[in-house]
């Protein structure tokens, strides 16, 4: 129990690895990722070389049966495993998992495997996987307090993806040494990948150690982890996401993205054997290519661009993975393939992480694990499909030579066309996003992006809003905005317009909550910025779930109060810098403007005595308060006069009501759509 008055119990937790015990757990789970990794390469690079002298599709057949291995047991045994971790002595488990991993490894190089050893100890060494990596997932929360054990997750994400490109390059690397050392020790000569298997093992054996010396894990299951089976969690997540366009709309580029990079990561082995003539080590380049780039891409994916709406930044970043995948595809020369292939991945490295953030922002709190775990077990399967469709496919097609009059001049094969139809689905998927959750409908796409490379202030987010019409009323306490925006309205129902009448703060749920922190009395003394903030929150809201919906279906919106209220009272009034409070609120609007904005000026000496009952919190400001915000009204609208009208407050009622009657009569627009009138053929029905 902590005591509220303790310092201590405020203080910043110390950093996840500073846990000794966790540390060690952690160096262990990132030497296995990297064996893992370096497992996958060797495996499949040793398929593909023990059926080089085979025809294409059997090599490619040979491929995917080990990705098919690979990724197999993890679907179909993974509940059962689950279930054994929480039974039995998880430092035992993990251990004895760590040995014989080390053992099975170690028997391929060893025993000159042929090809169905290879398959059969790729499927167990799968098997025993399942074992260790529940026992570790139960673990973590064993050896971190609850606080870190975020930190701590993420930290696992991290060693389990981080260590891709590492694998690749050291595969590489121990390609190029394997053939060095084939002319010094002659047992390496014929043996490409038997080095990088060697060090597989090793890593195997490392953990276990790790793990043995590791005296923190409890022995017995203190709290259950069973995990739901990967068929129900995708069963239970879409449950979860079926009613929400925009999930559905990431989940299906994510996946598609996903989908791209595992038709690259299938067909690499024979592709850069077979098109382009590489060896082991162009594999291993290849392979880390994708990772580097999809890292590069969650790195720099979310700053890049930053004018760009995020939602169109994932569309497009799915849509261009498809010509660079064709581009791989077709050009056969290893090193501008290598180059596209790190773009390949940033492509697929941007989506997933907007993607993953715009769910987390989307999706409610207590949906959020639940709608991530869905997503991780569809990209597991779509993966598994993918990564063994392709080579399968690849093998069917076999390889042509493409001939001019008789004399071969490009080969097309399996790979090429997996992949071409890799970026057909990429572009597809692409635009299929983009159509269901673009939320700059009517701005031209291309438009967009010029001016976010050249960094400029995107445009409207809302220009498709522009169906409907949208009036603000200004002006100053008593000035007459809520006795004008009612007359205007009825005056526009009258005509047949359906018209929204509504006024900030406080039009919506939250809004009503923010209105009555704002304007309370007793509320004396909040600070300056967290008012302006607060009337930009309300103003968010009130955008979204009010002014917006109506704009998109063509009605007319008239608001008591919008954006310039705040420039006015929190700019001039509280002299707050004019530029924040407008930064802020045109990002919580979107940069929506009025189309027409009428300003009521009338001198606060004559506004405040119009007034009954008692004061606000701001109607309770200072004279001097109120007339600078009547001069930064005047000087908003003297700055941008097409798009304001100024009345004189102190005149008549009925007066006022026809300056602004005048003005408005110029925007109107037709007040029955015009798709329904061609259905018709009758005339509007507007009434003088
Ligand atoms: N042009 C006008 N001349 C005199 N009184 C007015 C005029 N317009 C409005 N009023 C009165 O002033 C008071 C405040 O008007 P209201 O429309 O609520 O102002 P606001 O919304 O700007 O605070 C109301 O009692 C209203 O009847
Ligand atoms: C919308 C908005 C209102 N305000 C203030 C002005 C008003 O005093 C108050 C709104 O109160 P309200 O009762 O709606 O007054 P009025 O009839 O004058 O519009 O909030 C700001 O300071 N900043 C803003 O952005």
């Amino acid at each position: 129990m902590t005591s509220p008055g303790r310092s201590t119990a405020r203080r910043k937790p110390p950093h996840v690895l500073a846990n000794a015990p966790f540390r060690k757990l952690w160096t262990a789970m990132s030497v296995c990722s990297l064996g893992d990794w370096l497992n996958l390469l060797a495996l499949t690079a040793l398929a593909g070389n023990l059926t080089a002298g085979e025809d294409y599709r059997t090599q490619s057949l040979a491929v995917g049966g080990v990705f098919v291995m690979k990724l197999l047991p993890a679907i179909v045994l993974a509940p059962l495993a689950g279930a054994f971790a929480d039974r039995f002595d998880r430092r035992l488990t993990m251990f004895v998992a760590d040995l014989s991993r080390f053992t099975l490894v170690l028997s391929i190089p060893l025993l000159d495997a042929n090809y169905q050893w290879l398959i059969i100890a790729t499927f167990l060494v799968e098997c025993v996987n399942l074992f260790w990596v529940p026992a570790k997932d139960a673990t973590v929360p064993n050896l971190v307090p609850k606080e870190r054990l975020e930190a701590a997750n993420q930290l696992s994400l991290l060693v389990t993806y981080g260590t891709a490109p590492v694998a690749a390059l050291l595969f590489a690397m121990l390609s190029v040494a394997g053939e060095g050392l084939g002319s010094l020790i002659p047992y390496f000569a014929e043996r490409d990948t038997h080095l990088a298997l060697f060090v597989n093992a090793l890593a195997y054996l490392i953990s276990a150690f790790l793990i043995f010396t590791l005296r923190d894990i409890p022995r017995s299951n203190v709290a259950g982890v069973a995990a739901p089976s990967v068929p129900r969690q995708i069963a239970e997540g879409w449950q979860f996401v079926r009613g929400d366009r925009l999930v559905r709309g990431l989940i299906i580029g994510m996946l598609g993205a996903f989908a791209a990079g595992g038709a690259v990561i299938g067909v690499a082995k024979i592709y850069v054997q077979q098109g382009l003539g590489g060896g082991d080590a162009a594999y291993g380049v290849v392979f880390g290519a994708v990772f580097a780039g999809m890292a590069s891409g969650m790195f720099f994916g979310t700053r890049l661009l930053r004018g760009l709406s995020r939602r169109r930044l994932f569309g497009l970043s799915i849509i261009v993975a498809g010509p660079v995948l064709a581009a791989i595809a077709l050009i056969h020369n290893l090193a501008i393939v290598v180059l596209l292939t790190v773009l390949l991945g940033a492509c697929a490295g941007i989506a997933w992480i907007i993607g993953y953030t715009m769910i987390g922002l989307e999706v409610e709190d207590q949906l959020r694990g639940r709608t991530f775990s869905f997503l991780q077990s569809l990209a597991r399967v779509t993966l598994l499909a993918v990564v063994a469709a392709a080579p399968m496919l690849a093998g069917l097609y076999g390889s042509r030579d493409v001939t001019i009059s008789g004399e071969p001049v490009y080969r097309f094969d399996g790979s090429n066309l997996v992949m071409l139809i890799g970026a057909l689905l990429a572009v597809g998927v692409g635009l299929l996003s983009l159509r269901h959750m673009d939320d700059r409908k009517g701005v031209p796409i291309i438009a967009d992006l010029i001016a976010a490379v050249r960094g400029e202030q995107p445009e409207a987010e809302h220009a498709e809003a522009s169906r409907g019409v949208f009036i603000a009323f200004e002006g100053g306490e008593g000035s007459g905005k809520t006795t004008q925006s009612r007359l205007l309205a009825i005056w526009l129902r009258d005509q047949g317009y359906d018209v929204v009448q509504t006024r900030e703060p406080g039009s919506t749920k939250v809004g009503m909550r923010l209105r009555a922190i704002l304007l309370d009395a007793v509320h004396q003394g909040l600070s300056a910025r967290s008012e302006a903030l607060l009337y930009a929150a309300d103003r968010a809201e009130h955008v979204e779930k009010v002014i917006l919906p109506a704009l998109y279906r063509g009605a007319m919106v008239i608001s008591d109060r919008y954006v310039d209220s705040s420039l006015a009272y929190q700019g001039a009034g509280r002299s707050l810098e004019q530029e924040d409070v407008a930064r802020i609120n045109a990002w919580a609007t979107g940069g929506l403007v009025p189309d027409l904005t009428v300003l009521i000026d009338t001198p606060p000496s004559i506004g405040l005595t119009r007034l009954g009952g008692a004061a606000d919190r701001i109607e309770s400001e200072p004279m001097e308060f109120h007339e600078r915000v009547r001069r930064e009204f005047r000087a908003l609208a003297a700055a941008a006069p097409d798009r304001y009208l100024v009345v004189d407050g102190t005149l008549e009622q009925e007066a006022v009501s026809r300056l602004i009657q005048d003005r408005v009569h110029e925007i109107l627009p037709d007040p029955v759509p015009r798709e329904a009138e061609d259905i018709t053929g009758t005339m509007p029905a507007i009434r003088d």
